[in-house]
């Protein structure tokens, strides 16, 4: 007989291994987490900090999810990063721990009509899920700030939070000196919910005490691997969600449990007293409701899969693909036919003393480098520092030009929001609805649609074996509010095949444009006042490339940044949503998504770092990196399930 829990958590990530571990808490209650890939918590290349970015270069540790070929990147497939490992992102990413603009948290909330969903109903969860140890004095010299009543615990005065958040303990000069080029403004902390506009040193997850990165594992599940009634296993992957027997077809569905297959083939099923948490990830989760028959019924047929519920969004509002026809006309600053193009970073050589490639060019720094950190955690090894810009409109644009651009986008808007719905005239409301947010947000100058990163050596397409063996200084330009939207889904049944993910990268002609600008602006930073002090000529897109040829060099090879969100959004039904405000699936009594959110933004290539991955039920992007979010969204779905418990049981 399959032994029965309380709840059974799909996927061990970031959000799974978090909901976990709070409900566990309650020694009554009994958890088993079920993850695909293995426990690396004990790998350098994951707990030493100047390794972080490295972790997504071993093949067991990434799920390699390619999309289909990309009409508007020249028909390139792409990799969507997604972590294969207990800890899930948290494992591989960059350690970039910041948050959105409070306008768009608040959005969530009126999209939803529910004030759960705010910046204030959330800032509560961002200050739980911290243990903040504040910036020393050396940190604050070299450019940390913070707001305390923004964050979490501190050492001072207790407990805290459960993930470990500071500041890296080294920084390169040259960051330094970009913050100044920028021209921006320096944030008071990019945690305020006010980012847009300004510059500043990024928090990290990362134990400031002892200089390792943070991860969900050893916030979340190691303190907490003896509790009895808390099951993790590794290398266990889940085929679909198992239904109990309904009198007729109407919903709602109820989950009797799971069907899983471990790495060695053998197969069983556990069975669910309470719920069935689903965090598999922004491809995972909804390719698991496809799998379970949840999702359109088209799609699931011609998959070989019996439609158990009728859910025609799960996997879409993902991104989009369309002609630029109406932009055809507009009166743009480069050609018209240039806009189908990308490009997302600009680096150029440096003579700046150290850099992240020093590294790599000098093995015996890097040695000597290692034993430091052994020895004391100090050095380049200790911290993976990075600076962020959150440019706006006006930074961006000439005066004039975006207004030209965001009345085309508004008078295109139901063309597009059609287009990207797939069909579905609910999905196309809420489509319509964010870009109205998104379009409105940004006319008053009030959103950041990019955000400029720096990083203190060589990001970029090109290959360590391929480039000039020198040092580098780079500017990653992320798109953090893209338009396009496009969709995940299975075409088997076969629980090991990849899905088909489409998402549509610039197919809404802003996106082109806006990330456009934003390497005009890179590029530009670089040469500026006091960096230009220790530029010695671009690399990429290269010196002496006008705006035309970078557009084509980008549109060759940019890499997806997986800012994607929304294939399981938190909406309104009648807006194409897929769960409700408290993170239910639609039509089904005891299923939650929670942390499932896919930004589908393009940022630079890096052979060191790639950056981002999925997230949850978010309806549309929020202008920073995600991976608080998805711990604060856990952390809410947590009391959610222990409210709703005891609501159904009095
Ligand atoms: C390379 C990289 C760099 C990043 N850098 C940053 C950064 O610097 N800052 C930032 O804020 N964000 C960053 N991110 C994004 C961030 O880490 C993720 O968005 C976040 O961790 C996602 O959380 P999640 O819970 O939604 O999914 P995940 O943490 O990905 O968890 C999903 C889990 O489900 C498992 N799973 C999937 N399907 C199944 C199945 N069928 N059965 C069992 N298990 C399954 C997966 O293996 C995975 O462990 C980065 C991501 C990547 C990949």
């Amino acid at each position: 007989t399959p032994i029965t829990y309380d709840y059974i958590v799909i996927g061990g990530g970031t959000a799974g291994l978090t909901v976990a571990s709070r409900l566990t808490e309650d020694p009554n209650v009994t958890v088993v987490v079920l993850e695909a890939g293995s426990n690396v918590e004990n790998m350098p290349e994951v707990y030493i900090p100047g390794f972080a970015g490295s972790g997504m270069s071993f093949p067991d540790l990434r799920w390699d999810y390619e999309t289909v070929p990309q009409e508007h990147l020249g028909g390139r497939r792409t990799i969507v990063g997604a972590a294969k490992a207990l800890g899930g992102g948290t494992i591989v990413n960059s350690m970039i721990f910041t948050r959105g603009e409070k306008w768009q948290y608040d959005a969530w909330g009126s999209l939803n009509n529910d004030e759960n969903w705010s910046w204030s109903a959330l800032l509560p969860y961002f200050k739980k899920l911290e243990h903040f140890t504040p910036p020393t004095q050396a940190q604050i010299y070299g450019g940390a700030q913070i707001k305390e009543e923004f964050h979490g615990t501190s050492d001072s005065v207790g407990d805290g939070g459960r993930v470990e958040v500071g500041f890296p303990n080294y920084f390169y000069e040259q960051s330094q000196m970009w913050r100044t080029a920028t021209g921006f403004q320096p944030s008071p902390d990019l945690s305020n919910g006010s980012p847009q506009g300004t510059v500043g040193v990024s928090t990290n997850s990362l134990d400031a005490h002892n200089n390792t990165r943070s991860t969900s594992v050893s916030a979340y599940y190691t303190p907490f691997a003896s509790r009895s009634n808390l099951n993790v296993l590794t290398e266990v992957t889940v085929t679909k969600i198992l239904w109990g027997e309904r009198e007729s077809h109407d919903p709602p569905l109820r989950a009797s449990g799971v069907e899983f297959q471990y790495r060695n083939g053998y197969t069983g099923t556990f069975n669910v007293r309470r719920e069935v948490i689903l965090a598999g990830g922004t491809i995972g989760s909804p390719k698991i409701l496809e799998l379970s028959g949840v999702g359109n019924s088209t799609i699931l047929e011609a998959a070989g899969v019996d439609a158990v519920l009728e859910l025609p969004t799960v996997g879409e509002n993902l991104a989009g693909s369309i002609p630029f026809t109406s932009w055809h006309d507009m009166d743009l600053t480069w050609p018209v036919e240039m806009i189908d193009h990308v490009h997302s970073w600009a680096n150029a050589f440096t003579n700046a003393t150290l850099t992240r490639d020093s590294l790599r060019l000098d093995p015996k720094l890097l040695e000597e480098q290692r034993a430091l950190w052994e020895l004391n955690r100090t050095g380049l090894l200790s911290a993976s520092p990075r600076s962020l810009s959150l440019a706006l409109p006006s930074q961006l644009y000439a005066d004039g030009q975006f207004t030209n651009f965001i009345q085309q986008a508004r008078r295109d808007l139901l063309y597009y929001a059609n287009l990207f719905s797939n069909g579905n005239q609910h999905l196309a409301n809420g489509i319509e609805w964010q870009y109205n947010m998104m379009l409105n947000s940004w006319e008053q100058n009030e959103s950041a649609p990019v955000e400029l990163n720096f990083e203190p050596g060589y990001s970029g397409p090109t290959s360590a074996d391929d480039r000039p063996k020198r040092k580098y200084s780079s500017v990653n330009a992320v798109l953090l509010g893209p338009l396009s939207r496009g969709r995940t889904h299975i075409s088997s049944s076969d629980p090991f095949e990849a899905p088909v993910i489409d998402p549509q990268y610039y197919a809404h002609p802003l996106d082109l444009l806006t990330h456009v600008k934003s390497i005009e602006l890179a590029r530009k930073m670089l040469r500026t006042r006091p960096l230009d002090s220790i530029y010695e000529g671009e690399f990429e897109p290269g010196e002496e490339m006008v705006d035309a040829e970078v557009i084509t060099w980008a549109r060759e090879v940019a890499a997806s940044d997986n800012h994607a969100m929304g294939s399981l959004a938190m909406m309104p039904i009648h807006m194409g949503g897929v769960v409700d405000g408290r993170l239910r699936v639609y039509g089904i009594d005891n299923v939650r998504v929670v942390g499932q959110l896919i930004c589908v933004s393009l940022l630079s290539a890096s052979d060191v770092k790639a950056d981002h991955s999925d997230a949850s039920i978010i309806p549309f992007p929020i202008s920073s990196h995600i991976v608080s979010t998805v711990y604060a969204i856990a952390e809410k779905a947590s009391d959610f399930i222990i409210e709703d418990f005891r609501a159904t049981s009095e």
